[in-house]
């Protein structure tokens, strides 16, 4: 097996004489600086003026403009949208780079697919959170951590692997496992996770199987509970004991129709299509089609975002949560409204 390290295995000391500047306070960012910060490193955050940098000084951190925050520091970390890294990297961070600095990502795309080509005499390095950076921050407060990757793609200083290693155990990834990968595996896996399974995978198969439930007449409200809302208890017991942990809590009857079922809806027709997905990333064709996508300001990308807002999941689920305090607020912190009027 692979080594994984632990919070013990590593040694943080070379990262306390360092400067470590967070570019950008979004999701990822606001956990990193934040964790980094508490965990008695000295950050400081690089961002425009504008709604994070509000948040950021609300939050008590120092913030000043990327390029400041760029030239004060020794650890880079870019934490801006993969979209927007190449031109603030071109304006304002390569021109404050120093020999020995080193250039962090917390996903390998624009050094992976060339939009972004570091000089030579820096380290450059990731440490990829496994999970939404909302969760990096909660589970930091309370004494746990997600995983994450590391991956060195240039070591300048000799000292790129160990800079990584602390990184990833301030942000608290160490409590939960910190594991070596290269730019390649790191970039390819994280898109293919996201589209098929994580993202893109759960959230048509929750459509489907709500839009089945409600074509055939059934409530609404009885089928987000059973497509949406239940998917989190089933997946909280999937991640605290995988697959067997999560049929031992189930009845005998869902576990014959998860083992007879299951496979008539994800079967080898689904696989070949998850392949066909993983070689668009491998070939680049995704990621050409998303920075051309960019460059036209997002057509295509924007109007399924309204769409998929105004599905009927939406609008009933933003009524059904309103009834149930007790789930935390969501992470975008706006309040819920119906788009679009209500159903
Ligand atoms: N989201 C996640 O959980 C994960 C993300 N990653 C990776 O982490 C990186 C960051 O992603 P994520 O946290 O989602 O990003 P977000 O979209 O949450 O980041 C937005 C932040 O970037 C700032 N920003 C955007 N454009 C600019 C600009 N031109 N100049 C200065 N600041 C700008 C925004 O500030 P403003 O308010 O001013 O717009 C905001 O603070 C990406 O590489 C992503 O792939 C990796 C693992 C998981
Ligand atoms: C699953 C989506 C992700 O890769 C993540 C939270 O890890 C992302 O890019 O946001
Ligand atoms: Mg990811
Ligand atoms: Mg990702």
């Amino acid at each position: 097996m692979v080594k994984v390290l632990h919070h013990n295995n590593i040694n943080e000391e070379v990262l306390h004489s360092k400067k470590i500047a967070i570019i950008g306070y979004g999701s990822q960012g606001h956990a990193h600086a934040l964790n980094l910060k508490e965990s008695g490193f000295d950050v400081v955050v690089g961002l425009r003026g504008g709604k994070s940098w509000d948040k950021a000084v609300e939050d008590g951190v120092d913030v000043c403009s990327v390029a400041e925050a760029t030239a004060a520091a020794d650890i880079i970390m870019v934490l801006l949208p993969d979209e927007h890294q190449p031109k603030v990297y071109e304006e304002s961070i390569k021109p404050h780079l120093q020999p020995g600095n080193a250039l962090v990502f917390a996903h390998g795309f624009n050094i992976h697919f060339s939009q972004i080509v570091p000089p030579a005499d820096v380290d450059v390095f990731l440490v990829a959170p496994k999970g939404p950076g909302h969760l990096v921050r909660r589970t930091y407060t309370e004494g746990a951590g997600v995983p994450a990757l590391y991956a060195v793609y240039q070591d300048y200083s000799g000292q790129a692997r160990e800079l990584a290693l602390a990184y990833a155990k301030g942000i608290g990834s160490a409590r939960a496992g910190v594991l070596e990968t290269t730019f390649q595996e790191e970039t390819e896996t994280d898109l293919f996770g996201e589209q098929a399974v994580l993202c893109g995978g759960a959230t048509s198969l929750i459509k489907a199987g709500f839009e089945t439930l409600v074509e055939a007449g059934y409530q609404p409200e009885v089928a987000y509970f059973e497509c949406l809302h239940e998917l989190k208890l089933i997946v909280d017991l999937l991640y605290e004991g995988g697959l067997s942990n999560m049929r031992y809590s189930i009845s005998d009857t869902a576990q014959w129709g998860d083992f007879v079922s299951g496979p008539r809806v994800v079967n080898e027709d689904t696989k070949a299509r998850m392949k066909d997905i993983l070689k668009d990333i491998q070939t680049g064709v995704f990621a050409k089609g998303w920075i051309l996508e960019n460059q036209a300001n997002r057509p295509q990308f924007n109007a399924i975002n309204r769409n998929e807002n105004n599905h009927l999941i939406e609008q009933v689920g933003r009524e059904l949560r309103a009834l149930m305090p007790f789930i935390k607020k969501p992470v975008n912190e706006k309040k819920e409204v119906v788009v679009n009027g209500s159903r």
